[in-house]
């Protein structure tokens, strides 16, 4: 799996091990190998090493740390020393990403040269580790501490221009690399090797060791509180400062070895392969991505230009695609032009993008207000308010105006995918695309399939996804989706906790801790009381009920008296300066508990006779997540969601749930699901008016198994439990 091939007395040794050319066994060995072969030939005067394919090798293969490959001879540092003692130069030629492990097999090199566009970067603090191969000890001895603390901790890719200021690279070159690789090796191969041997280095910026590290340390707990893998790597950059490498190395390889069996290292790890899943889609009847062609896209529109719009408007116009956006009045396509003008100034301000960009990515765009300048587009995404009749009027009005083989997407959040395709002729090429707000920003695309959606609409909304930066998940039709569903019993018993003894500050402490940024109740304020009230009501209709009635809507969940209580206060959350919260002033961030809030939920419970109790932050914490991700498995044992990964991939993406837990399943099949499933059934006895605590029959189902079942097999056990 390294190629060595001899061009006159230049040894080349291409690591070849598609797609990425990742640092597995067999790739270790070969280049081993080939520097001891290249050694002993004494016809051989120079190496250079290089990677197959698109990229030289970006790192580790990741799925060696959990089968102990990763160790065995030989090992990444064991490749890199043999590199360095090379006793003929050695020339890393790099191309694409030079990655983790694959940057530490550059450093161990004695020189380095890239192309213009390669990239170089220590991303491993992304998946609980560190740059575990002299990574930590040998890139300071070239760049620098201060430099090396940013890139490791960060995990941030570095472009050419930049790697080559700080050192990392000794020359960019402007053609194919390995030919330029060969030109350079040969024009040193018989320069001094003493001095090019990177850990026999001194670190430059050694006597600041002390002040670097202190601050890089207090920055990193700060930023990533609970993360183990930042706090090593700043360890272990503090040894490379004050150790000879051989001992240095020890002490890396020690921190390697720990992070590499923690928890965290495992559910990160866990989280970069299923982002990856995410976009492999099957549905029933066997069509995938693997089997379905998508169509072309060249065009696209959006309808409606508000909050949303305008963010889907950017993701579609920075893909270089031309965007048509089509309003209700000339005031909002006004409006919607200036939201999104704003952001690309704002981008400009910020030297993310060139003026010169922003205006050529603006000039895609066309405003209109006639929907039958959509004749031509391929794709619309339709964003109007989250209101039935109005969503089917504008695709009923799209059907007519939009050529025959154009798709008819809605961004709704909640409503019926097919309900809204029965307003069309097509329902075939409808579908749900669930933009997460900011649109232009967050990664998540929930994509809702109708029951009549045909696989090359699936594949086509899919790669237009993709093509817009984002990380689609497909999943079936029902109220909320995934992710607003499971949110439901998450909101539901956060305000329920507020009725029996708790204060919003201390349900929101307690998820705030688990690693969830903003607690349910803040989450409350931010989005609007009213905004809440209003779905409540707007749920109440749909299901026949009268909202202001108790009796009706406590057996539907969907009574929540505090709420109301605050909302006919006109305390409507951030925007009015007062919610389940009190802030400096309307639209402030900063969420301070308030007495006043503490004594209407006091005054409502001594009303209703509810003895008011202590609640352990144990039990806060089981109610908000337990119910949670007990709906979860209902979407898959409903074939709703298609597999735990998928579920977890929205919440991480969509939710802010903590990525070192790997999300919602991930973190169950670690709680243990006998234990979690007890636990849901003791709620469930507790609270038996609740349906969100009827416990999932797959959870029931594989909480039975003799033996624990692999997260990645539950997908079997959900088959047999579906109502569908
Ligand atoms: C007492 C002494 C004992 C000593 C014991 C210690 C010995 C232990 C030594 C171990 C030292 C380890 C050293 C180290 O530094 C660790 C690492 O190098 S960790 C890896 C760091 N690298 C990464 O994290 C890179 C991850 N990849 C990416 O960021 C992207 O893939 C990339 C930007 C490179 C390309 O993006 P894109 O083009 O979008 O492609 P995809 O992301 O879709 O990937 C394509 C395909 O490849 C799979 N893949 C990518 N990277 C890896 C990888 N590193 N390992 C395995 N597989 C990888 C990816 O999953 C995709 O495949 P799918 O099948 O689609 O999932
Ligand atoms: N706000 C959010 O955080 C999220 C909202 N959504 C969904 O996105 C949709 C839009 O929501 P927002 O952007 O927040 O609302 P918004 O109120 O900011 O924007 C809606 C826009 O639609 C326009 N519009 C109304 N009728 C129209 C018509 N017939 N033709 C053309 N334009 C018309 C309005 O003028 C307005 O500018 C809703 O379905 C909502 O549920 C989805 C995800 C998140």
């Amino acid at each position: 799996m390294a190629d060595y091939r001899k061009q006159g007395d230049v040894a080349v040794l291409h690591a070849n091990n598609p797609p990425v050319n990742a640092l597995s066994y067999h790739v270790r060995q070969g280049l081993y190998d080939g520097i001891e072969a290249a050694e002993k030939d004494p016809s051989v005067k120079c190496i250079v090493i290089c990677g197959k394919g698109k990229t030289f090798p970006v790192g580790a293969d990741i799925r060696e740390f959990a089968s102990g490959s990763a160790k065995k001879f030989p090992n990444l540092i064991e490749v890199c020393d043999k590199i360095e003692a090379c006793t003929k130069p050695v020339v890393a030629a790099i191309h694409g990403f030079a990655l983790g492990g694959g940057l530490e097999i550059s450093l161990g090199c004695h020189y380095r040269i890239g192309g213009t566009s390669c990239k170089v970067g220590f991303p491993e603090v992304n998946i609980g580790v560190l740059p575990g191969a002299g990574g930590t000890q040998r890139l300071p001895r070239v760049i620098g501490l201060k430099p090396s603390l940013d890139i490791i901790t960060s995990g941030c890719h570095v472009g050419a221009k930049e790697a080559l200021k700080l050192g990392i690279l000794d020359k960019i070159v402007q053609g194919d690399v390995v030919t330029e690789g060969i030109k350079f090796a040969k024009s040193v191969q018989n320069q001094p090797l003493h001095g090019r041997r990177v850990s026999t280095m001194a670190v430059p910026d050694v006597s600041q060791a002390n002040a670097l590290c202190n601050s890089a340390m207090a920055e990193v707990k700060r930023k990533s509180s609970g993360l183990l893998a930042p706090v090593a790597c700043v360890k272990s950059l503090r040894v490379a400062a004050q150790t000879p490498y051989k001992d240095g190395i020890k002490i890396e390889s020690a921190l390697m070895l720990q992070l590499m069996t923690s928890g965290q290292a495992k559910a990160l790890q866990y989280a970069f392969f299923a982002e990856r899943l995410a976009s492999k889609w099957q549905v029933p009847g066997g069509a995938s991505h693997a089997t379905v062609t998508p169509r072309p896209v060249k065009s696209c529109a959006v309808v409606g230009g508000g909050y949303m719009g305008s963010g889907i408007v950017m993701c579609i116009l920075n893909a270089g695609l031309p965007c048509i956006l089509v309003e209700a009045n000339q005031k909002f396509l006004d409006r919607g032009i200036k939201m999104i003008q704003g952001l690309y100034a704002g981008s400009v301000k910020l030297g993310k993008m060139s003026e010169q960009d922003a205006k050529k990515t603006l000039s895609l765009l066309k405003p209109t207000l006639r929907y039958e300048d959509l004749k031509d587009v391929d794709v619309v995404i339709e964003a109007v308010f989250e209101d039935m009749k109005l969503k089917q009027e504008v695709f009923g009005k799209l059907d007519k105006v939009c050529k025959k083989d154009a798709l008819l997407c809605s961004n709704t959040s909640t409503l019926n995918i097919d309900k809204i395709a029965s307003a069309t002729r097509r329902p075939d090429r409808v579908m749900g695309m669930h933009f997460f707000a900011p649109a232009y920003y967050m990664k998540l695309l929930e994509n809702i399939r109708g029951a009549e959606t045909s696989p090359q609409t699936v594949a086509t909304v899919t790669q237009l996804s993709v093509k817009i930066g984002k990380v689609p998940v497909l999943v079936g039709n029902c109220h909320g989706f995934v992710g607003n569903r499971m949110m439901a019993p998450y909101t539901t018993e956060a305000q329920r906790l507020l009725e029996e003894g708790a204060y919003p500050h201390q349900v929101d402490q307690v998820i705030e801790e688990f690693g969830i940024p903003i607690g349910p109740l803040k989450v409350g304020d931010l989005t609007g009381l009213d905004v809440s009230w209003k779905i409540t009501r707007e749920v109440s209709r749909m299901l026949g009920l009268d909202h202001t009635k108790r009796e009706d809507v406590e057996p539907f969940g969907l009574y929540f008296p505090v709420r109301n209580a605050l909302y006919e206060k006109g305390r409507l959350g951030r925007k009015t300066g007062a919610g389940f919260y009190k802030y400096e002033k309307a639209g402030s961030k900063v969420a301070i508990p308030d007495p006043l809030v503490m004594d209407i939920i006091d005054h409502h419970c001594r009303e209703e006779g509810i003895d008011r109790r202590r609640i352990p932050p144990q039990e806060i914490y089981e109610r908000c997540l337990y119910s949670l991700i007990n709906e979860g498995f209902k979407t898959l044992e409903e074939g709703i969601a298609a597999r735990p990964e998928d579920v977890d991939i929205i919440w991480l993406l969509g939710y802010g749930w903590p990525r070192y837990t790997g999300g919602p399943m991930h973190f169950a099949s670690q709680i243990g699901l006998r234990r979690l499933y007890g636990r849901i059934e003791y709620y469930h006895n507790k609270y038996p008016d609740r349906d969100h605590w009827t416990p999932s029959r797959l959870l029931k189902t594989l909480s039975q198994q003799e033996h624990p079942v692999p997260l990645a097999q539950w997908g079997q056990f959900a088959s047999t439990t579906s109502r569908l």
